[in-house]
């Protein structure tokens, strides 16, 4: 779907700047129309060509709020304040203001001299935008070494097959390899150029003298049968992938490979849970499948090769380092994209999208959305995951406010007494799942805001006051009643209190002789400790201000 089509009009000396409008098949169509209408926000702007510089920039505000609004996710959503036209984060920042450089550059093309002037202006302030996205949020690594052995060998592989790169490779004290720019990447260059060829996908099994014992298999996935055929490839000395798979580490460290003292300090957090359930998940699949492969065909499944530490270890490879891609067939697998999966996350990447194979070309293309200096590591957005999923799946916390660490907070009234379901502001069946982040992402002044969600609040009001009616979060100004809303706080508090108890006080053990889990394990609770002791401070500040009030 294009992020962004392009209408040009010019009638009476003004330039007509079109956003794509809100489209109703959007699943979150309902809260963006309700926001934008509450911001007064249009998707269809007029600028006069006389316009003074400060009128043009007035406008480019609204522009850039309604693309925001337009590019939010439903985590972006959930927590904009009626007050914060944003930003929001820094991947809704990106997104937003590349669509409109995108718009502005095609209206470019072709103005006439007295529009052009006025896009300028549009562009240049745009552009200084983008650059300090980059500038506000970036927390650069530190490189150890930039001379890299056999990953140069990867590159020359990769550049005889077809590979177009500015990037090189080095390491990096925090994340192992990563990629720099070996010149200057200006915003909407193509860092790296991946031939559809270099790319591991489902073909290679289909291939294979594996697929036909595979795809006798009830519900084996096409993900599953490449996983089992990485695991025979890796030790394949006549693979055209051999270098490939030489360049990858020999331990992944994952969250699936935390050890027991790891897993002690995780105590009392959801992801102690999430980490042993998955980790069971695993088991089952591989004693449901290795074992009888290797017995039914040995020659094609040799033992030695389908251990349960090497199927984990293939399913730490596919968690880290696959990418979902749709290729020239129009197929969407998940897939290993040679170099490409070098590059690391950032919570504020230079590279947003990535997923699809150009048709024309026959390469998947990294386009930077920012621009990345030689010498600077280039960074590629994973997606939007809590800290939770990126210990899981990755292995590491990102640096920076990860305005995607959220708590999810279920309630089951989900109806009023009477059964009515509440529909008054989502127009479709209420919130069930509520969630809380860290209060210090939070911008707004409002008083009675506390740092806290806009729809767990209306939530809670409605439920506490007994009416069962939620107000619009952005919508007309809540009804306030000091006992509804200590009610309110201290139902939040309920939640909250006994969750910092359980977690406990921080670990006072000395982190930098710790193992990498451990070390990993205590980082990601003293994250979670953050984020709730910030939940009830702002509950008690919350109360500390209606008892001034009173
Ligand atoms: C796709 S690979 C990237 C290349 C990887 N650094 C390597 O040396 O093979 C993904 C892995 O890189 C590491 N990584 C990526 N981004 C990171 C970050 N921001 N901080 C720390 N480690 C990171 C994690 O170990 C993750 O599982």
């Amino acid at each position: 779907m294009p992020l962004v089509t392009v209408e040009e009009g010019e009638s009476g000396g003004t330039v007509t700047i079109c956003l794509p409008p809100l489209s109703e098949e959007d699943p979150l169509f309902s809260e963006k129309k309700r926001l934008s209408d509450a911001r007064n926000l249009k998707f269809r702007y007029q600028l006069p060509v006389s316009s003074s510089t400060e009128e043009v920039l007035q406008i480019l505000d609204q522009i850039v709020q309604a693309a925001r609004i337009l590019h939010m996710d439903e985590i972006e959503l959930y927590f904009a304040e009626d007050d914060d036209g944003g930003p929001y984060s820094p991947r809704n920042e990106l997104e937003s203001l590349n669509s409109i450089l995108i718009m502005i550059n095609s209206l470019l093309t072709g103005a006439k001299t007295d529009i052009i002037q006025v896009l300028q202006v549009l562009k240049s302030k745009i552009i200084t935008m983008i650059n300090s996205v980059g500038v506000q949020n970036i927390d650069e690594m530190i490189i150890e070494k930039l001379d890299a052995g056999t990953e140069e060998m990867l590159l020359i592989w990769g550049e005889d097959h077809g590979v177009r790169t500015k990037l090189k490779i080095a390491h990096f004290k925090e994340a192992g390899r990563g990629a720099v720019a070996s010149e200057d990447i200006s915003m909407g260059d193509i860092a790296l150029e991946i031939p559809e060829s270099l790319i591991i996908s489902e073909d290679l099994v289909r291939e294979s003298d594996m697929y036909d014992p595979l795809k006798q298999l009830d519900d084996i996935t096409s993900d599953t049968m490449l996983l089992l055929w990485s695991m025979r490839e890796r030790y394949n000395s006549n693979s055209r992938f051999k270098i490939f798979f030489d360049t990858l580490p020999e331990e992944f460290n994952t969250g699936l490979s935390f050890g027991v003292d790891a897993l002690a300090v995780l105590e009392g957090t959801l992801l102690l849970e999430e980490l042993l359930q998955a980790k069971q998940l695993l088991r089952q699949q591989y004693d449901a499948l290795c074992p009888k492969l290797c017995a039914n065909h040995p020659k094609i499944f040799q033992q030695e090769l389908y251990t349960w530490d090497k199927f984990l270890w293939a399913c730490e490879l596919w968690y880290s380092n696959g990418m979902k891609v749709v290729l020239s067939d129009g197929k969407l697998g998940t897939c290993l994209v040679p170099i490409a999966g070098l590059l690391n996350h950032s919570l504020c990447p230079h590279i947003l999208h990535y997923g699809r194979v150009d048709q024309s070309t026959k390469s998947l293309k990294f386009r930077v959305s920012r621009s990345c200096k030689a010498g600077e590591q280039c960074y590629l957005s994973y997606g939007t995951f809590p800290g939770s999923h990126l210990i899981t799946f990755y292995g590491f916390l990102p640096k920076g406010d990860n305005p995607y660490d959220v708590m999810p907070l279920d309630f089951d009234d989900c109806c009023n007494e009477d059964g009515r379901s509440n529909e008054a502001w989502t127009g479709e069946s209420s919130r069930t799942t509520h969630m809380v982040r860290g209060t210090w992402l939070s911008k707004s002044d409002k008083p009675h805001a506390y740092g806290l969600p806009p729809p767990l609040l209306a939530h809670l009001r409605s439920v506490l006051k007994g009416d069962g009616i939620e107000q619009p979060p952005e919508g007309p100004k809540p009804d306030i009643h000091k006992e509804n809303e200590r009610a309110v706080l201290e139902t939040v508090l309920s939640i909250f209190n006994p969750m910092l108890e359980g977690i406990g006080d921080s670990d006072d053990f000395e982190r930098d002789n710790s193992r990498w889990d451990v070390k990993l394990a205590a980082d990601y609770k003293d994250l979670q400790r953050r984020i709730i002791s910030s939940v009830t401070k702002s509950c008690y500040s919350g109360l500390e201000m209606l008892d001034a009030s009173a």
